[in-house]
């Protein structure tokens, strides 16, 4: 596979089976200099995906590379240019932040002490306090300080905002803003909390049942998706495969298609067409084209 010189990930063709879930064929890529949005809901595979990417898990078939190379040969340069966030935030409880740090800074060589610092006294967050003793959102920060405190080139979390009040959220979105000033940085980020994506995402990578719907910038998104509302004896067989999904109440219905340019031929005033929201495409898509309200 060619090295993209603007993609600080490239995953191709990645499978992952487990009992009761695959992950399939995942083509994609995480461009250097960008944020690119995760969605999909809860099991729709975010944390699997992020797992191969971070090279703790292995896949059964397809590859992964970050900065050009495998985690299989590469490990170490990898992981030290990688901030990464985990949806579990497994600490040692017992410890106090200030001791849990010394275990984590001796990992990277690019560990900024003062950083780190700076990042406490911003999240509130003493150094002397026992790791036991934070809330959810508290070490959610506290992983975010070990993450930004080694110069990353790379922020990778996964479900950063779940758990977290609307002011901090805000705050994060705030810090990736200020953390993407730099050109080189880029992150990845997952979450079903759709509206945090609408301000910050330059790209969006969409997981249903473990397959990627797309993966396009947000505009080229908003663009080519619309909802459509109609009276009902428009649906017809040859109307329903332009949408992705369908939402029929008793005398209308409601529809998203990827095919704005379509919908608006085959409806030319006879149909509201609008723009959707990430959360009604995430809706819709995965409510696919049978459903009934
Ligand atoms: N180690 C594992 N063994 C077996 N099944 C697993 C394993 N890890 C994940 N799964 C299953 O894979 C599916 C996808 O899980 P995953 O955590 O990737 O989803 P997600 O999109 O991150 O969801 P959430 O938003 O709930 O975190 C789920 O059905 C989960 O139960």
């Amino acid at each position: 596979m060619n090295v993209n010189e603007n993609s600080v990930i490239e995953v191709s063709r990645l499978t992952k089976k487990y009992k009761r879930f695959e992950l399939k064929d995942v083509t994609m890529d995480v461009k250097q200099g960008f944020i690119t949005g995760l969605i999909g809901a809860n099991g729709a595979g975010k944390s699997t995906l992020i797992k191969l990417m971070m090279g703790m898990s292995l896949p059964e078939d397809g590859n992964v590379r970050v900065f050009g190379q495998e985690h299989a040969t590469h490990e170490a340069e990898i992981k030290e240019r990688i901030g990464y966030v985990a949806d579990d935030c497994s600490y040692y409880e017992h410890l106090t932040v200030d001791a849990m740090r010394s275990v984590y800074a001796p990992f990277y060589k690019r560990w900024d002490e003062q950083q780190f610092g700076r990042y406490l006294d911003r999240f509130e967050l003493s150094a002397k306090a026992k790791i036991r003793s934070l809330s959810k959102g508290m070490k959610m920060k506290l992983s975010l300080a070990f993450a930004l405190s080694h110069h990353a080139d790379l922020l990778i979390m996964d479900e950063p905002t779940a758990g977290l009040d609307p002011v901090f959220r805000r705050e994060l979105l705030e810090i990736l803003s200020e953390l993407m000033l730099d050109e080189r940085m880029s992150i990845l980020f997952s979450t079903h909390i759709t509206t945090d994506l609408d301000r910050v995402a330059d790209y969006i990578a969409f997981l249903n049942r473990g397959e990627l719907v797309f993966h396009e910038s947000k505009e080229r998104i908003f663009d080519r998706y619309a909802i459509v509302k109609a009276n009902k004896e428009l649906l017809d067989a040859d109307v329903r495969r332009i949408f992705a999904g369908i939402r029929e109440t008793s005398s209308g219905f409601e529809g998203l298609t990827g095919d704005r340019l379509e919908a608006e031929r085959l409806f030319a005033g006879h149909a509201r067409i609008e723009r959707p929201t990430l959360e009604e495409i995430m809706f819709f898509t995965a409510k696919g084209v049978e459903a009934h309200v």
